[in-house]
């Protein structure tokens, strides 16, 4: 896995419109102890390969020096991969339906939102596709904070996707494309709740 990969599939979310302005940041695994993560602050639609830093999975900063500032939310991935070691892949983004759920959401105090009956919860790869539970964090201004919350809520089992109340979400998954994937499958859940009016939480 490359930096090229990630800018490319950084591009074409962008070109989605859910990276607006620097918004989104992505990651892959590099090996058992580190991932290679978006630099902070820069447009995920023209990043190349330069605009990638290696951070250490344990400790959330990056294993050279001189190397480009992370992406602020470097602590979260990096949960994301302690927690889920089967997980080689996360993406961070915006998308409007998505971000509208987390906003409802942090409204009205829900700490999830469910979706049932709805067929493409099967993207999200759940052993029972029936119903999916997904966790929304609250928006800590302090990164970590969330990671934290992360980290004492999920366990190994949860579905790959969470949102982050008045924020955007971020999926995780086995490669850089099931990630991606996800992240469509999840704003297409928010899109379709918000559509027939079906939100559970
Ligand atoms: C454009 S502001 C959004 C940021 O605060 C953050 O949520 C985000 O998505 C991008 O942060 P970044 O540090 O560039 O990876
Ligand atoms: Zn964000």
């Amino acid at each position: 896995m490359s930096g090229a990969e990630l800018a490319g599939t950084a591009a074409g979310l962008y070109a989605r419109g859910w990276l607006e302005g620097t918004a989104g940041n992505l990651s892959v695994r590099l090996s058992g102890d580190s991932a290679l993560i978006t630099a902070s602050g820069v447009s995920k639609g023209r990043i190349t390969a330069a605009d990638v830093v290696e951070v250490g999975i344990a400790d959330s900063r990056p294993v050279r020096e001189g190397a480009p500032r992370p992406s602020a939310e470097t602590t979260i991935h990096t949960a994301l991969y302690r927690l889920s070691p089967g997980s080689h892949a996360v993406v961070h983004a915006h998308p409007p339906y998505a971000t509208a759920i987390a906003i409802l959401s942090a409204r009205r105090g829900a700490d999830t939102v469910t979706f049932t009956d709805l067929e493409i919860i099967k993207g999200l790869g759940l052993t029972d596709p029936s119903k999916v539970v997904v966790p929304v964090f609250e928006n800590h201004a302090h990164v970590p904070a969330i990671a934290d919350d992360v980290t004492e809520r999920l366990t190994a089992d949860a579905p790959p996707v969470m949102l982050i109340g008045n924020h955007g979400a971020t999926t995780w998954g086995p490669t850089l494309e099931i990630a991606r994937n996800r992240m469509e499958c999840l704003e297409a859940l928010c899109q379709l709740t918000l559509l027939v009016d079906r939100t559970a939480a």
